[in-house]
């Protein structure tokens, strides 16, 4: 079974510069887990004070869409998590250009923009971490995959291991995997809950009650990646030994065959790791623009 380590409390203070679903899986994570105290977040988003308000009262940390106190807040920053959506990036890189000092820390979770593209848009060589976490760093279980541009020294390198591994596992890899480990891990847990949809709604057609469905189906889904974590076999093996020769588990995996089901799910992660690639690339366009 994966431990997750033991994370030192982090000092440093962290900049959310956008505040949606996955800066706030993030920031609940890690305030769970008190690695971190609370006024050592701010969040910042683009216009809405209800939800800097919803995210101040829930968490305790700091928030502000003030153009003015962002700008002083962002200048003030140690790390900040660039957490906007890939179309909204290049206009914020083009506003925190200015404001930056060399030695601050970006980290970016946006899918599929490359650290030459956040460099290119700051205009400086930022040192910048590339990541890709889920959503499920919010109960401390993500899974996210970290690039480092040649800028980040060896505490920079220690400060987002910390950050990431208090919300769950982390995986360092090359910057050109990033769009295969999205399709895996970053959008994964959608293709999971689609799953669970699905078994829900046969089981209720079935007869069950919404409930009873459900939670068959949660346990299920949790005691076959449980097994997968505390037995070591892989996902084949343990898949075998479900299914009995000629049984009624056979006739599932039949039908899902039918409808290609394995291929089917490789060229989603196929398709998703090349729209992450799309949308990086709508991005590194701006850079030429104006030029
Ligand atoms: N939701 C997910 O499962 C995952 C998302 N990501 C990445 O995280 C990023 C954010 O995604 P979500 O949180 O789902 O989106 P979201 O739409 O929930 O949040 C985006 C936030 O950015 C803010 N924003 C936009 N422009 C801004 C600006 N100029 N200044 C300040 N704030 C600004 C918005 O106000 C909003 O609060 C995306 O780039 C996505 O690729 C990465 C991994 C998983
Ligand atoms: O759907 C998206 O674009 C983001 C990236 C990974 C998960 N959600």
């Amino acid at each position: 079974m994966c431990q997750q380590p033991s994370v030192p409390l982090i000092k440093e203070h962290i900049v959310f510069y956008g505040a949606g679903s996955m800066a706030e899986a993030i920031v609940r994570g890690m305030i769970a887990r008190n690695v971190i105290a609370s006024d050592s977040i701010t969040m910042l988003n683009r216009s809405s004070s209800e939800r800097l308000a919803e995210l101040r009262s829930r968490y305790g940390v700091q928030g502000s869409n003030d153009a003015q106190q962002k700008s002083e807040i962002l200048k003030n920053a140690q790390v900040i998590v660039l957490a906007m959506k890939p179309k909204d990036a290049a206009e914020a890189l083009r506003g925190l250009a200015p404001l930056l000092q060399p030695d601050q820390l970006i980290v970016s979770v946006i899918a599929g923009l490359t650290i030459r593209t956040i460099q290119g848009l700051l205009g400086t060589p930022q040192p910048v971490i590339r990541t890709m976490p889920n959503t499920s760093s919010t109960i401390g279980l993500g899974a996210t995959g970290i690039a480092f541009s040649k800028e980040v020294g060896e505490a920079g390198r220690r400060l987002a291991l910390n950050i990431f591994e208090s919300v769950g596992i982390t995986s360092v890899i090359e910057e050109e995997r990033m769009e295969t480990l999205t399709g895996i891990s970053g959008s994964g847990p959608a293709y999971i809950y689609y799953m669970m949809e699905a078994m829900t709604a046969a089981g209720i057609r079935g007869g069950l009650t919404p409930e009873q469905s459900l939670e068959l189906t949660v346990q299920s889904v949790l005691g076959a990646a449980r097994m997968v974590q505390q037995t070591g076999e892989d996902p084949a093996a343990l898949r075998k030994k479900v299914t009995s020769p000629n049984g009624s588990t056979q006739a599932a995996i039949e039908t899902l065959d039918k409808g290609d089901f394995f291929e089917t799910v490789i060229a989603a992660v196929n398709r998703c790791a090349e729209r992450s690639r799309e949308m990086g690339a709508a991005v590194e366009k701006e850079l030429f623009k104006n030029q």
